[in-house]
């Protein structure tokens, strides 16, 4: 049998309803008690790290995920972090490109409802999830509602529906079918020697850019090395807002181009706009996520 590595870090799959609302208590040891079809699937261990709403993570919380996995990637197959559902995909972009090119299949799952609730999503999730990690695969991984999404692509689009998480700018990896089998058609490649990044910058800010932003509000932009800007369509700076952008450029602040469309991305030779932000010396970042955006950035890859 396959030895998988559960991480619990808290999230709606260990909530219980308290005097203040839906909280964490649950441990990874009491989520693998109330689910006992997992011992048919892998032999699991679980790592209690956390127990925290996913609102509250933080970059710190991050990479002791990530060194959970990184320092344990030699006693297992394959790893499960039960992770709130909220900023998974901001966990699921971060730990791609800080366990680069992981040699063993790293899962995020989580739920909409509580494991133990009635109807609840947790024990597809859950199990679904220690079989992927259980199965002859590599990289970060989502696992939510029969969907495998690679970890750069997840993103959130319900926040209350069980069909939650959407793959962006990929295909599925695959599926998981109603019997349990795990279905590859787009596996993550194995791609070179495994790495660490150890050393993360968190000092990148994401812009949205909206009709009337003024011009003043880059101003307060300048104390920042990084600044990601989610721009319209394919991409470009609008004509009003080029001479703050311009500024911050001049004051050593890089700046990122993505798209606030979710598919097609940015491609700044399309428009005279693309063009006109390309010769100001912003970097377009293609097809990224957000999530993915700001993960590289964090990474230095960028
Ligand atoms: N469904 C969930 O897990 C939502 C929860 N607020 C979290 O992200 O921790």
């Amino acid at each position: 049998m396959k030895k998988v590595l559960l991480i619990a870090t808290g999230g709606t799959i260990a909530c219980r309803e308290t005097a203040n609302g839906l909280s964490p208590t649950l441990t990874g040891g009491a989520l693998v008690r109330l689910l006992p079809a997992l011992e048919t699937v892998c032999a699991v261990t679980v790592c209690e790290l956390m127990r925290l709403d996913s609102t509250d993570l933080t970059a710190a919380d991050r990479m002791q995920m990530a060194r959970a996995v990184w320092e344990n990637r030699g006693r297992y197959d394959g790893f499960v972090i039960a992770h709130g559902t909220d900023t998974l995909s901001y966990t699921a972009a971060l730990l791609h490109h800080v366990l680069r090119n992981i040699d063993r299949p790293v899962v995020l799952t989580g739920s909409m409802l509580p494991m133990g609730a009635p109807g609840s999503d947790a024990p597809r999730n859950l199990l679904d999830a220690c079989r992927v990690a259980a199965a002859d695969c590599v990289g970060v991984l989502a696992v939510l509602h029969g969907k495998i999404i690679h970890g750069p692509h997840a993103a959130k689009r319900h926040s209350l529906e069980a069909d939650a998480f959407t793959s962006v700018g990929a295909p599925l990896a695959g599926v998981i079918d109603r019997a349990g089998c795990v279905r590859l058609a787009h596996p993550p490649k194995r791609d070179g020697t495994p790495r660490f990044v150890r050393d993360i910058d968190t000092d990148v800010l994401l812009v949205k850019l909206t009709p009337d932003l003024p011009p003043s509000f880059f101003n307060v932009l300048h104390r920042y090395p990084r600044v990601v800007v989610e721009a319209f369509g394919a991409g470009g700076i609008p004509r009003r807002l080029e001479d703050a952008v311009r500024s911050l450029l001049r004051s050593g602040t890089r700046v990122y181009l993505i798209s606030q469309c979710a598919e097609g991305g940015v491609d700044l030779h399309k428009y005279e706009v693309g063009r006109r932000a390309e010769a100001m010396g912003v970097i377009p970042l293609g097809s990224r996520t957000t999530e993915d955006a700001l993960a590289a950035i964090q990474c230095r890859e960028l």
